[in-house]
C-alpha cells in the first residue's frame, strides 16, 4: 500500500502529570480510504485529533504526514494538506466577518492571498448560492453554515479532512444531506476524511475503515463493515448495541 497521508505510530500523550490520555495509539490514514474513529465520550478522540492536526505534540510516538515526522518546519505544507471541520457550526464562523473572508481564511494562512475565484469554487461546491459570500454567519441555518465551514476546509484543496462531528449538532434531514456532501467531495475532489463521530450510522456511510478508541487505547480496528457486523471487542458489541438501526451498507447479509 502506498505512503499514508497521516500516521499515528504508537502514540502516547498525557496532559502535564495528568494520567494518559492517549496509550500507544497506531492508526494511518491511506488516501481514498476515509477512516472512523468512535468510541465513547472521554475515550481520547479530540486528544488525538489535536495531535493529528500538529496542534500539540505527542508525549511519545510519532505522527507522520507523507512518511515524514511532523516537525514546526514542516507545518505550513501540513496546512495545506490537511483541514478540519468542527461539531458546532456557530461557534466556529466569526459573526463579524462576511463568509467570502471567513471561507479565504486558510488561503490567507497560507500566504496564497485571498483569492476570489477559489471562494467562490468552493462556496460553488458545497452548494452554496452565489452570493453567500457578501452575506454574515447569522443570514444562514444550521446546515448551511455547516457547508460555510466545509466549503473553508476544501478552498486550499486538501488532501486530508479531519471532522470532528460535524453532523452531530444538525437535525435528521440536514444531517442526510452534509452526509451526502462530505461524500461527493471525496468522490469528487480526491479528499479523504477522518471522521470522528457517534452515529455509527454515519460512519457506515462515508468509513470504509473504522478505529475503536476505548480510554486511550485502540482496541479494534479493520473494514467497517466487519467492525459493525461481527464485533471483536466487548466495548465494540456495546457501542453497536446502542444503535436503533444501521443502514443498509453496514447490515449483516
Ligand atoms: N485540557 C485538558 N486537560 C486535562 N485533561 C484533559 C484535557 N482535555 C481532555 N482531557 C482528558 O483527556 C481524556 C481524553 O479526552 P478527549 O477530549 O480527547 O476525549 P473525547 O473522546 O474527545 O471525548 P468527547 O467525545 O466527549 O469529546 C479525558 O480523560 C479528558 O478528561
Amino acid at each position: 500500500m502506498p505512503e499514508p497521508i497521516i500516521e499515528a505510530d504508537r502514540v502516547g500523550y498525557a496532559y502535564g502529570k495528568g494520567p494518559a490520555a492517549l496509550t500507544d495509539v497506531s492508526l494511518a490514514v491511506h488516501a481514498g480510504r476515509n477512516v472512523a474513529l468512535v468510541g465513547e465520550s472521554g475515550a481520547g478522540k479530540t486528544t488525538l485529533l489535536r495531535l493529528l492536526l500538529g496542534l500539540t505534540r505527542p508525549t511519545s510516538g510519532v505522527i507522520r504526514h507523507a512518511g515524514e515526522p511532523l516537525t514546526r518546519d514542516r507545518l505550513p505544507g501540513y496546512r495545506r494538506a490537511v483541514q478540519a471541520v468542527f461539531q458546532d457550526p456557530y461557534s466556529s464562523l466569526d459573526p463579524r466577518q462576511r463568509i467570502a473572508r471567513i471561507v479565504a481564511e486558510p488561503l490567507r494562512g497560507l500566504g496564497l492571498g485571498a483569492d476570489p475565484v477559489r471562494v467562490a469554487e468552493a462556496l460553488t461546491a458545497v452548494g452554496l448560492p452565489e452570493d453567500a459570500g457578501r452575506r454574515y454567519p447569522h443570514e444562514f441555518s444550521g446546515g448551511q453554515r455547516q457547508r460555510i465551514a466545509i466549503a473553508r476546509a476544501i478552498v486550499c484543496h486538501p488532501r486530508l479532512l479531519l471532522a470532528d462531528e460535524p453532523v452531530s449538532a444538525l437535525d435528521l434531514t440536514t444531517r442526510v444531506r452534509i452526509v451526502d456532501l462530505l461524500a461527493s467531495l471525496c468522490a469528487e475532489r480526491d479528499l479523504t476524511i477522518l471522521l470522528i463521530s457517534h452515529d455509527l450510522g454515519v460512519v457506515a456511510e462515508l468509513c470504509e475503515h473504522t478505529a475503536v478508541l476505548q480510554r486511550g487505547r485502540i482496541v479494534e480496528q479493520g473494514a467497517t463493515r466487519e467492525v459493525l457486523r461481527a464485533p471483536g471487542h466487548p466495548y465494540t458489541k456495546a457501542l453497536l448495541a446502542g444503535v436503533p438501526r444501521l443502514p443498509e451498507a453496514a447490515q449483516p447479509r
